[in-house]
C-alpha cells in the first residue's frame, strides 16, 4: 500500500471517528487498543453515565451542541458521555491533517505540542470531556482557542480530578465550570 493510500484511509478513519452520532460509539470502543475483556465496555460506559448525570445536576449545567474530547484520554471517556447523554461528539486530535478550517492549541505536557479540532465551532455549544485535569493548563488553552473561533464553552467534564495541581482554580479564573467523577 502507497504512503498516499494509508494517509487516505486514515483522514478518513479520523473523520468517520471525529464526528460521531451516537449509534456508533459502543462499536467503536470495542475496536479501541486495550478495550478487549466483557466488562470493560460496560464500566466504561457506566463511568461516562455517572459523569453525565453529575453534570446535568450541576449547578452551572447548561445545554450544549456538541461535546468535544482530546486525543487521547479523552477519547473514551467522550465516546461514554456521548452515548449517555445522546449527544454529537467531535475529537480534537494530535494529527495534522489538510482539512479546512481547523482549530489549533497547544498542548503543554505531550511530545506533540498541537492539537487540532476540526470543522467550524462559531455558535456552538462545546462541551469538553477529557480523562483528568491536573494544572489545567491544557483545557484552558483549548478553552481559548474555541472562545477565540466563536464557540460558547458551557463546561469542562473530566473523570478524575488530580487535586495536587491547581486545575480547577484556573478554569474558575477563566469561567469555566467544571465536573469531575472523582479526585486523586
Ligand atoms: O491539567 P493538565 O496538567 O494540563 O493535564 C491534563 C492533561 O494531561 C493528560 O494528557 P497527556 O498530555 O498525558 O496526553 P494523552 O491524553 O495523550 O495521554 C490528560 O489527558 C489531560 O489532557
Amino acid at each position: 500500500m502507497t504512503a498516499t493510500a494509508r494517509k487516505a484511509i486514515t483522514a478518513d478513519r479520523v473523520a468517520r471517528l471525529g464526528v460521531g452520532d451516537t449509534t456508533r460509539p459502543v462499536r467503536i470502543v470495542h475496536e479501541l487498543d486495550g478495550v478487549r475483556s466483557d466488562t470493560a465496555p460496560d464500566r466504561v460506559m457506566a463511568a461516562g453515565d455517572n459523569l453525565w448525570r453529575l453534570w446535568c445536576e450541576h449547578p452551572a449545567y447548561r445545554p450544549h451542541d456538541v461535546l468535544l474530547g482530546l486525543d487521547a484520554g479523552g477519547i473514551i471517556p467522550t465516546l461514554a458521555v456521548s452515548w449517555a447523554s445522546g449527544s454529537h461528539y467531535r475529537i480534537a486530535w494530535k494529527i495534522n491533517l489538510d482539512l479546512p478550517e481547523k482549530l489549533v492549541f497547544h498542548e503543554p505536557h505531550a511530545r506533540r505540542l498541537e492539537v487540532f479540532a476540526y470543522g467550524r465551532f462559531k455558535g456552538q455549544r462545546v462541551l469538553i470531556v477529557d480523562d483528568e485535569i491536573t494544572t489545567g493548563l491544557t483545557l484552558t488553552n483549548l478553552v481559548t482557542a474555541l472562545r477565540s473561533a466563536g464557540a460558547d464553552v458551557t463546561g469542562v467534564l473530566c473523570l478524575v480530578e488530580d487535586t495536587t495541581g491547581d486545575g480547577r482554580e484556573l478554569l474558575e479564573r477563566h469561567e469555566v465550570p467544571l465536573c469531575v467523577l472523582t479526585t486523586l
